[in-house]
């Protein structure tokens, strides 16, 4: 099972990944991506779900129109782990495909 993440690791993967931030409520890590429309945003969802799914590690997330919110943690280790950053990893690279704006 994916160990928590040591402090040093958790600011070391928060500095490479620019828009997402510490939750100030639990051990988490959270982003809001904002698209041009809602076809953008759900196609988002979309192919992450595809990534989520063959990762076995799932998001925390909501969408309203064009905007997604997505919160990462792993539930079975009770905070933050590799799983969470390399899934954030992975939301950055698709989002960058897709064209999201700068948030
Ligand atoms: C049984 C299955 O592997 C686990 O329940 C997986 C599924 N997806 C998951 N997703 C997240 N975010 N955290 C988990 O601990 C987790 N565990």
């Amino acid at each position: 099972m994916a160990e928590k993440l040591t402090e040093q690791e958790r600011s070391e993967a928060l500095a490479e990944l620019p828009g997402w931030s510490q939750s100030s409520t639990r051990d988490a890590i959270e982003r809001t991506f904002t698209f041009k429309n809602f076809n953008e945003a759900f196609g988002f969802m979309t192919r992450v779900a595809l990534v989520a799914e063959k990762m076995d590690h799932h998001p925390e997330w909501s969408n309203v129109y064009k905007t997604v919110e997505v919160t990462l943690s792993t539930h079975d280790a009770g905070g933050l782990t590799e799983l969470d950053v390399k899934l954030a990893k992975a939301m950055e690279r698709i989002a960058g495909q897709i064209g999201v704006k700068n948030s």
